[in-house]
């Protein structure tokens, strides 16, 4: 809990001008709000601090919306609830830029507000604003408000330093190796709305399946054969959900395989199997081998439910990022990222993780916002067909508010990168990790890519026909500019 106990001079008794007769304290129910947004700035010619004037969130009701609770605040207090400076900075850019339309930032207060020194609180994670226990607390004809400064040269500076230190913070807590920021464009950090996760987080309508349903390989043990964990693929029962080695197929299995993949009907059980990872000491070693890189295939990792323990090397993904990141500014798609180490073809780089919500939540945020904006909708329907999944039962991944570094990764005609499909569940068709992989060497510093429209070669020569068919509706679209030779000219087509 964070507070501040000396309330802050107003601007109006420092001036004089505060009217003590018209001093009104709002009813006690209006004590506790959250922050609604910052209205104005000072630079105080006393202690040369910059300081933000705070609007509070008030009930829908009519005394609370025709006086909203204001109050002064330094960028020192205003350290935990940085996204609303950031928020700030934006609109002043916004407004600088918008030529034709004049925007004040307070045009919407029509009435005499209260400006009175408030004190922040941490309440469930989220900051609140009380009101001062303090006796200073006046009302303020709108007119007698300070229309916003520009912000001075420093404090900006200042406020995108604070704003840079708070990403910089978060970055620190992320587990595995060193993820840093770099901007050498502008002076913005991405948005501190944005929170980084673990894992998956499930919102309302979403279910895994049944804990059931997770079934491990019992036949398998820790010290199994060079000590690999599942490496007889022919005894573990996860790997028998593993792509199917074709060059050891005797003549029998090879005529049934060609039928399956003809018809897609049929069991592969009993089949010899690729192991996905590299296992052994090659500098490749924990690499997904090219079998899996090419084909479209899942990859099934062994789970808690399994007798062959943590160090099974049938569990890549599940360990988590090992690879040292980089989110970076680029200069025409917005931020990016990418490894400041090299990585070979195969090498695990991390999952897309987000919140899970229903395709009906996704089509309503997708609705609410700007489609020029970035996209960071990713639908989980790698089994739409095969199990015959309706579009409005697919879950999708959001990783606008919430997610990891792989979340600023762009979009590549040509990409560097693939996703790929990582399942603890063989029989939760609906929620599981989508992994991206190198899939060629990499250099330090290079951007991280990957297709986003995850097409098979059948689907990408559909698209190329409809393209000029289809740019007539280019103002719906997103250009794309990856730079890449084969450029498709469109982020989703
Ligand atoms: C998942 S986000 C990637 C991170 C994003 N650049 C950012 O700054 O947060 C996807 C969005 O990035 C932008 N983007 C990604 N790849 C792009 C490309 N090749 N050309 C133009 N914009 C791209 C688009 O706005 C897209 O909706």
């Amino acid at each position: 809990m964070r507070k501040y106990n000396e309330p802050l001079p107003t601007r109006q008794s420092r001036s004089g001008t505060r009217d003590s007769t018209r001093s009104k304290q709002p009813p006690r129910k209006f004590r506790i709000s959250k922050i609604h947004s910052i209205v104005s700035y000072r630079s105080n010619p006393f202690t040369e601090e910059s300081e933000y004037l705070l609007r509070w969130i008030t009930p829908k009701n009519a005394w609370a919306q025709e006086h909203p609770p204001l109050s002064w605040h330094t960028l020192e207090q205003l350290s935990s609830c940085l996204s609303i400076l950031q928020d700030y900075l934006q609109r002043q850019v916004d407004i600088q830029s918008a030529s034709s339309r004049k925007i004040s930032p307070t045009a919407e207060l029509h009435h005499s507000v209260a400006i009175y020194n408030g004190e922040f609180v941490e309440i469930s994670e989220q900051v609140h604003c009380i009101s001062s226990q303090s006796p200073d607390v006046s009302t303020l004809e709108l007119r007698n408000i300070p229309p916003p400064q520009e912000l001075t040269i420093l404090h900006r500076r200042q406020a995108e330093l604070a704003i840079r230190a708070e990403f910089q913070r978060r970055l620190k807590q992320i587990r595995g190796p060193p993820i840093t920021i770099s901007n050498t464009v502008d002076a913005t950090t991405p948005s501190l709305k944005f929170e980084f996760i673990e894992e998956y987080k499930i919102r309302p309508g979403v279910h895994r399946a049944d804990e059931a349903t997770i079934t491990g390989c019992q036949s398998c043990s820790p010290k199994m054969g060079r000590g690999i964990g599942c490496e007889y693929t022919k005894k573990c029962e996860c790997l028998e959900y593993a792509l199917v080695n074709e060059k050891n197929l005797d003549d029998k299995q090879r005529e049934l395989y060609a039928k399956i993949q003809e018809t897609r009907e049929g069991s592969t059980m009993g089949m010899p199997k690729k192991f996905p990872y590299y296992v052994t000491g090659s500098y490749r070693n924990g690499c997904l081998v090219s079998f899996y890189l090419d084909s479209r295939h899942p990859i099934y990792e062994c789970n808690q439910n399994c007798a062959c323990g943590p160090g099974c090397k049938n569990r890549k993904v599940q360990h988590g990022r090992k690879v040292r990141l980089e989110i970076f500014k680029t200069e025409t798609r917005g931020w990016g990222l990418r490894a400041l180490e090299k990585l070979v073809r195969g090498t695990f780089i991390d999952t897309y993780r987000g919140e899970v919500i229903t395709d009906k939540v996704a089509s309503a945020r997708e609705a609410k916002g700007d489609r020029s904006k970035a996209s960071y909708l990713y639908e989980l329907d790698k089994f739409k067909e095969s199990q015959g999944i309706p579009q409005e039962d697919i879950y999708v991944v959001d990783g606008q508010f919430f997610s990891g570094p792989t979340r600023f990764m762009n979009h590549s005609c040509e990409p560097n990168c693939k996703q790929y499909t990582v399942s603890y569940n063989k029989h939760d068709y609906r929620i599981y990790d989508i992994a991206l992989f190198a899939y060629r060497d990499i250099e330090p510093l290079e951007e991280l890519t990957f297709d986003y429209q995850d097409k098979d070669e059948e689907e990408e020569e559909d698209d190329e026909m409809d393209i000029e068919f289809s740019q007539a509706e280019s103002e719906e679209k997103v250009p794309c500019n990856c730079g890449a030779k084969k450029c498709r000219k469109w982020l989703w087509i």
